[in-house]
């Protein structure tokens, strides 16, 4: 699986703060034998993370697009909206199990509107802004993704086999 993290943040992206989500997401996916292939910081623009996502996707570079930031309901959070545009199709429940997880971590969980899905062969997962946030909602839906990575890809086997 070859990952690519896109980290949306003002701050960050001009400099004024050390983007700690990024690394600590690529050494997260790095303990579980994941390569991140691409990294990049971005200011939280609406148009900017649509070319940015249907790039990365349409690539064919990478199975597995995290976002990681502009997930909430600041007037510049925009992650979602604009990873709605380029999905082809929504899985609904990695925003439910993250949010359904999450909210056992803070109640501030069910402010983060992130959405995930498919775009060409990319699966797309949109993640909070903060390291532990990231990390937390990464780990609440990690256990479907090298599943859903395999489906993506065509993988035609029954995922039940007959007893
Ligand atoms: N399982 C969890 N879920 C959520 C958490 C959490 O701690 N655990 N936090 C909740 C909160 S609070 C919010 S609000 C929502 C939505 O978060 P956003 O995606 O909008 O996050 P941002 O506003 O972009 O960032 C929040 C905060 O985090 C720090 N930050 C952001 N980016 C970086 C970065 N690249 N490097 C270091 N630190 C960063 C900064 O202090 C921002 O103000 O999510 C809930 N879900
Ligand atoms: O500069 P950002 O986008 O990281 O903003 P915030 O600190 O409000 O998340």
């Amino acid at each position: 699986m070859r990952a690519a993290i896109l980290t949306l943040s003002d701050k960050g992206s001009r400099g004024e703060r050390a983007d700690a989500s990024g690394p600590a997401l690529s050494a997260w996916l790095a303990e579980r034998g994941v390569e991140t292939a691409h990294t990049e910081i971005i200011p939280d623009e609406a148009d900017l993370i649509t070319a940015t996502l249907s790039q990365w996707a349409d690539s064919g570079l990478y199975d597995l697009i995290l976002t990681t930031g502009g997930t909430g309901v600041s007037p510049r959070d925009v992650t979602p909206d604009a990873t709605m545009k380029v999905l082809d199709r929504v899985i609904p429940g990695f925003g439910e199990v993250m949010r359904m997880r999450s909210l056992e971590k803070t109640p501030h969980a069910m402010i983060s509107r992130a959405v995930a899905g498919i775009r060409k062969q990319a699966l797309i997962i949109n993640l909070p802004g903060s390291p532990r946030g990231a990390i937390e909602n990464l780990e609440a839906v990690w256990p479907a993704v090298p599943h859903a990575v395999e489906k993506i890809q065509g993988d035609t086997r029954d995922c039940a086999p007959s007893t």
